[in-house]
């Protein structure tokens, strides 16, 4: 499976859940797949077809998805097709039914129309599964429903055996089970991934209806536009994308315009030229939604608050679906928030105008949130999170705290006074001295707090009545579609103590409102979080960048395709840090496939050398990837405690994404850190305070109750926990250092008694050697024990904690194990030494019973050979493919 990762995609790992999915599917077991957009779901039915040699059928609701997503598979070198009215090639169908495609698209309807023959023949030919993209189409309550989509499962007669395979990266537990009652999915694997996008930062403003916020808007855009970054401007009304588009053209950026009132040709080709880089802008409403694959969008923005918080989630999701740090702005003003009655008329009932309603709120809440605002969204989708981001602009902002015990007072009395029967205008209107009929009706002004609050624009005191809401002193209920505000229990013990000090961090825009203008002005623009900045690249190297992004623009002109289908601007971003001299150098660089390095290295290294040189670069400068590959680093990190960053990322990774501790130590690293140093971050942050799941982590580390048992029983023994090694070897073999280190920091947490009960770690009598399970992490872990002695190195590249074991035992391997050395052993010189000689067939097969050889265990086994002459033959084996390099080690593709 990762050999056909590295070949077909150039990627040397799976995401989370990627593996199990493909794996379910090659065992023929149905899935339903709910994974944030961007994530890599593709992946879960593209590469089963490139194992299995059969055929993938993937059913998707837009031609122009399939299209592009065709597009980039041909140019990895995977077969693909799609079938759809569009498709002008009569012969596909024939050829598709024959097994020619790995990856055959093809849309609802024409799923539905096709003959049993076609199913038959293609059964007969091949097919690993059938997978239904943008799953959420089947059911009623998604927010796309399709029809087409409810008559899929009538397919499951002539793909009996085959594995249905549902994916969505949007659905309630409502769509969910709508989706897999629908398909008749049985005993369905499902896998659930986090919403989260920790590569988006997500920022509000608030702003004025005006022609100077439109050009401050230009001059954000076209900053982007020169770093080389696509824009999304997503607006709420065809007329605003008119006035924006005509802005940007004015402002002679490249925009293109796409709404719903165009015509089909018109939007194809706008949504093409984007695609393929020809423009950079795309000012669009929500007609241009699902079905842009395009990975490379580096900011998606709001001009004005959108209907909900779910399409807010899947619009803005658009953005950085390659990984790469993206931002997400939402600009909103007031008077947005007047649209409720508008998206409300499409209701037909009153349920319905409520369920509207409540998801416009929600949206309108999150424009004006204080607090984080990932955390709030993700809370939002269910998904709780504990810590603050650290990449928003709440969260990245200077505090901005005061004192409003005040104005709060004034406000809730006379949201009290008001009897909380309306909203918040009319108590503002109250406290701005309005007379208007109905105020005069309602005698509100002869209450004593009318004209009391002219010393703030109303939009001040709106967004205090907001923020009292979001701290729970003023509660919001719908009722018939209007939205009812009245002071909760907390807001009225705050009336009744009076005078108790309220210290509130004030919103975005109320110190815009106190600065009497909008805030659009204000220093950092739209793009706070520069892809530059952020990972460090130099002013050469962005410039290197820039010149191979032209390079491939001009290749991607010259075939017809799009620039991202070539290589990802990740890649290209490497290729500017690392500047490889050599087309097996390049060959190691993530995203770079086999197809990629058969057609376009020779163009990429020569380029990359020419203009290394004019920017006096050095070539195959390896010591900055360790600065680009690390976690996309937010500004002003507002971590837990004191807890660094590497620490907090290390945990979020395990915690939140369920990463094992081999993929921590690899993520976004050229050399790898040791797995000890992620597990004792890890337990780092949980002495911090942060949530733990211990069960999987006692299990991960090979810590069973027995073991902690023992443990436990031969502190007693020694007396003290000052010194490790008299408790060491109060132990069996097989209990390492590590456990030992790792039993501390769990008991002084009490997560010992916590996850096992007083149990078996309690004084129960010691289990014997044989009964405990082995460590799985600790053997590679340690390679110096606390008081020096020298436990056990791995010689291989695979130190996955669940595939080693030690060796101490003297238990054989079996064959298909990776091998494990003995520091001891080999300084007992047990390891054999050999005169082998090096040929290229022999290298491979070394690399293949290893499963992974280094540079220096291989020239050590070919001791019949110069150093000189086993690096050729590795660099040359690179360079045609037949292996790739991963964490130090060659590994056969
Ligand atoms: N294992 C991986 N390693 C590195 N990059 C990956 C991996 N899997 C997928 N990607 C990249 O991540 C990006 C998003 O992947 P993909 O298009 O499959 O996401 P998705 O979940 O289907 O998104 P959407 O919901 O928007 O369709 C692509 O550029 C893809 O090449």
């Amino acid at each position: 499976m990762e050999a056909a990762l590295k070949r077909y995609f150039g990627y040397t790992g799976f995401r989370p859940y990627q593996r199990e999915i493909v794996d379910t599917i090659l065992q023929g077991r149905d899935c339903l797949v709910v994974m944030a957009t961007g994530s890599g779901k593709s992946m879960c039915y593209q590469i089963p077809p490139l194992v299995a040699k059969k055929t993938a059928v993937v059913v998707s609701p837009l031609l122009s998805l399939m299209q592009d997503q065709v597009m980039s598979l041909k140019q990895h070198g995977v077969r693909s097709e799609y079938l759809g009215s569009t498709q002008m090639n009569s012969s596909v169908s024939g050829e598709a039914e024959k097994g020619m495609y790995d990856v055959l698209y093809m849309t609802p309807e024409k799923a539905i129309a096709l003959p049993s023959r076609f199913w038959s023949n293609l059964q007969a030919s091949g097919i690993c599964l059938f997978a239904i993209d943008e799953a959420h189409c089947i059911s009623e309550w998604g927010h796309d429903f399709r029809p087409e989509y409810k008559q899929l499962h009538l397919l499951r007669e002539h793909l009996l055996g085959v594995p249905f395979v549902a994916l969505t990266a949007t659905a309630t537990e409502r769509v969910r089970g709508d989706i897999a009652n629908s398909l008749n999915l049985s005993n369905p694997h499902v896998a659930i991934g986090s919403f989260d996008r920790p590569n988006l930062f997500y920022g509000v403003k608030s702003y004025n209806r005006s022609m100077s916020f439109i050009s401050e808007l230009v001059k954000d855009v076209s900053k982007n536009c020169t770093v080389g970054g696509s824009t999304i401007i997503y607006c709420t009304t065809i007329r605003d994308t008119e006035q924006v588009h005509e802005a940007m053209i004015t402002a002679g950026i490249k925009a293109n315009i796409y709404h719903g009132k165009m015509g089909s040709k018109a939007r194809e080709e706008s949504h093409r030229s984007f695609v393929r880089d020809e423009v950079l802008v795309m000012v669009a409403t929500i007609a241009f939604g699902m079905g842009i694959d395009k990975p490379d969008v580096r900011c998606v923005i709001h001009y004005g608050c959108p209907k909900s918080l779910e399409s807010y989630y899947q619009e803005s999701g658009r953005c950085g679906r390659d990984g790469l740090p993206s931002v997400c702005w939402l600009y909103y003003q007031r008077s947005d928030f007047a649209k409720a009655d508008f998206y409300c008329s499409e209701a037909t009932n009153a349920t319905q105008r409520n369920a509207i309603m409540d998801s416009f709120m929600a949206a309108q809440k999150y424009c004006l949130l204080a607090t984080c605002r990932r955390k709030s969204l993700l809370q939002y989708f269910g998904e709780e999170r504990y810590t603050d981001c650290g990449n928003c602009d709440n969260c990245t902002g200077t505090k901005n705290e005061r004192d409003l015990s005040k104005e709060s007072f004034l406000l809730l009395s006379c949201v009290k006074s008001c009897g909380g029967r309306w909203g918040l205008n009319m108590p503002v209107d109250v406290l701005r001295g309005s007379r208007v009929k109905k105020i005069l009706e309602k005698n509100y002004d002869k209450l004593p707090m009318h004209a009391m609050g002219k010393d703030y624009p109303p939009n001040w005191w709106k967004a205090l009545g907001s923020l009292l809401m979001a701290h729970g002193y003023l509660k919001e209920t719908v009722s018939d579609g209007f939205r009812l505000v009245s002071v909760s229990p907390k807001g009225v013990k705050f009336l009744s103590d009076g005078g108790t000090p309220l210290v509130l961090q004030l919103t975005e825009e109320m110190i815009g409102q106190e600065e009497q203008g909008s805030s659009q002005n204000k220093e950092g623009g739209l793009n706070p979080l520069t892809t530059a900045e952020s990972e460090k690249i130099s002013e050469e190297e962005l410039k290197l960048y820039q010149m191979l992004l032209n390079v491939r623009m001009k290749l991607a002109q010259d075939i017809g395709t799009a620039p991202y289908a070539i290589c990802g601007d990740q890649t290209l971003r490497h290729f500017a840090k690392i500047r490889p001299s050599t087309g097996a150098r390049l060959a190691n660089i993530d995203g770079v496939n086999q197809h990629f390095i058969s057609r376009y290295s020779g163009t990429f290294v020569q380029n990359i050398a020419q203009f290394s040189k004019q920017l006096n670069l050095s070539l195959d400068d390896s010591a900055g990837v360790e600065d680009m590959m690390s976690v996309p680093k937010p500004v002003n990190n507002s971590l837990p405690r004191n807890l660094g960053d590497a620490k907090f990322t290390s945990w979020e990774l395990w915690q939140k994404q369920e990463y094992s501790f081999k993929k921590i130590a690899h993520f976004r690293r050229a050399v790898p850190i040791k797995e000890q140093t992620v597990i004792s971050y890890i337990l780092d942050a949980a002495r911090d305070g942060c949530e733990m799941n211990w069960n999987r982590f006692f299990e991960e580390t090979g810590l069973t109750p027995e073991i902690a048992s023992q443990i436990r029983l031969a502190i007693a023994k020694v007396g003290s926990r000052e010194r490790l090694k008299p408790i060491k070897e109060e132990l069996p073999e097989n209990v390492t250092y590590e456990m030992i280190k790792i039993f501390f920091a769990a008991d002084d947490l009490g997560a010992l008694e916590k996850t096992f009960g007083n149990g078996p770690t309690d004084g129960s009598p010691a289990q014997t050697a044989e009964s405990a399970k082995p460590c799985s992490h600790g053997s590679e872990a340690l390679e110096k024990g606390d008081q020096g002695d020298p436990v056990i190195i791995s010689g291989t590249c695979d130190s996955s904690p669940s595939t080693k074991r030690s060796q101490t035992d003297g238990t054989p391997l079996s064959a298909d194990e990776p091998v494990m050395k003995l520091q001891k052993i080999e300084e007992q010189g047990t390891e054999p030494t050999t005169t082998n000689v090096a040929t290229e067939d022999a290298i491979l097969e070394l690399a293949a019973s290893r499963n992974g050889v280094s540079l220096e265990d291989a020239v050590k086994h070919f001791s019949g050979s110069k150093r000189e002459s086993v690096v050729e033959m590795l660099e040359s084996l690179r360079c045609s493919f037949a292996v790739y390099m991963k964490n130090g080690c060659y590994l056969v593709l």
